[in-house]
């Protein structure tokens, strides 16, 4: 098909330099060269011309008319150039000859756009900041990832992950659990927007670049805050139940977490569709100050909670251990399917 293609493009090269030679040295000017002056130079009739379709000898008979023709060459069909171009004696390239450029164009555009995506994926993932590999010192320093077992025992720690897309409620949910069962709730965005203006951090940059794309910040710094944050609670107020809001975000985070923390006991998961999500979200916006409650962010988390956080919820899902509550009703209403969801999953 290729080979086709390009000797009828040659061909095609060739009849049209034709065509302005003798344009020239005859002192005819081009359109008359045409048998339809109205169709384009370029028109079909011209595209069909074969490379066997002797350009030469072709134009010659057309340009004169009464000239002789050149007979053709048996090997080299078609033949009886009786007529001119377009005319009903044109000659007709051999079957096999025709042009088929479409599917290049497609495959050609096709490779492209595929092209352009790639490259500007990497772009984007090239512009991240990493946590630098040598950052291994905690106490503040954050942070520093541990690779033996859980530090927590869930026979004595119950940890609930509380999941779903960006301005579902989970917080609102949360801080009602909390008041009703005295759970502690632990918002990792929370935890990372306070790390980010902690004085003395080396990540608020990190954070605030995490947070505007509406990306997942690198998990050891949003495990360590998390882990610290429990500690905290565990020895300070001698707490034990956690709820977890807006973590695990992405697998790598769900696996460590559960390998170095603590096991979670399930995931309470709010689902809700998008337009709702986005009012409740720029309704939030006019008060919250929050740099990523705006639309060009709006839709970036979007983006990531699909692709990156959905597989996190249905890792659970195929462990059996996610318990789905429609986000879409009012506060109340959603509560209410709460309690009587996980009421005795709480004691
Ligand atoms: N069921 C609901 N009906 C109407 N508005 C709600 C409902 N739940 C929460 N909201 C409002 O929607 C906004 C987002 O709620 P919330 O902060 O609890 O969501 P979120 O899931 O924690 O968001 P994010 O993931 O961005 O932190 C808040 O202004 C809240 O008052
Ligand atoms: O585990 C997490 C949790 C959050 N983030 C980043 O924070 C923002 C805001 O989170 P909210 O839960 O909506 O407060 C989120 O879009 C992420 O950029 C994270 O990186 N890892």
């Amino acid at each position: 098909m290729n080979v086709s293609f390009r000797s009828t493009t040659r061909s095609l090269q060739r009849a049209t330099k034709s065509l302005h030679s003798l344009s020239r040295t005859r002192q005819i000017p081009l359109n008359r060269l045409r048998t339809n002056p109205d169709a384009p130079l370029f028109s079909s009739n011209i595209v069909k011309l074969s490379a066997a379709a002797a350009p030469r000898s072709f134009v010659r008979n057309y340009v004169t008319g009464q000239e002789q023709q050149q007979p053709p060459k048996p090997s080299k069909p078609p033949t009886s150039a009786s007529g001119p171009i377009g005319g009903p004696g044109a000659p007709r390239p051999p079957k096999d000859d025709k042009l088929k450029a479409w599917p290049f164009v497609l495959i050609f555009a096709i490779g492209a756009v595929t092209f352009a995506a790639i490259l500007d994926n990497k772009k984007e993932r090239q512009k991240m900041p990493v946590v630098p590999a040598a950052a291994k010192s905690d106490s503040q320093g954050l942070p520093r990832l541990r690779d033996d077992g859980p530090i927590f025992d869930p026979k004595d720690i119950k940890v609930i992950f509380v999941l779903g897309g960006p301005g579902v409620g989970k917080g609102t949910q949360c801080a009602k659990l909390v008041k009703d069962y005295g759970f502690v709730h632990l918002s990792a965005g929370d935890l990372l927007r306070e790390e980010r203006t902690r004085e003395g951090t080396d990540y608020g940059e990190l954070i605030e670049t995490y947070i505007r794309e509406g990306k997942i910040v690198p998990m050891e710094v949003t495990i360590v805050l998390l882990e610290n944050a429990m500690k905290r609670n565990i020895q300070e107020n001698k707490k034990s139940k956690f709820l977890i809001d807006g973590f695990p975000r992405q697998m790598d985070q769900a696996l460590k977490f559960e390998e170095v923390v603590v096991p979670s006991q399930f995931t309470l998961f709010f689902d809700c569709d998008e337009d709702t999500m986005t009012k409740r979200l720029l309704e939030r916006g006019k008060t919250s100050g929050r740099s990523d409650d705006n639309m060009e962010s709006i839709l970036k988390r979007f983006r990531t909670f699909k692709e990156t956080s959905m597989p996190v919820v249905n890792y659970f899902e195929g462990q059996k251990k996610v318990v789905k509550v429609d986000g879409g009703k009012n506060i109340d209403a959603v509560y209410k399917d709460v309690v009587s969801y996980i009421a005795d999953r709480m004691k």
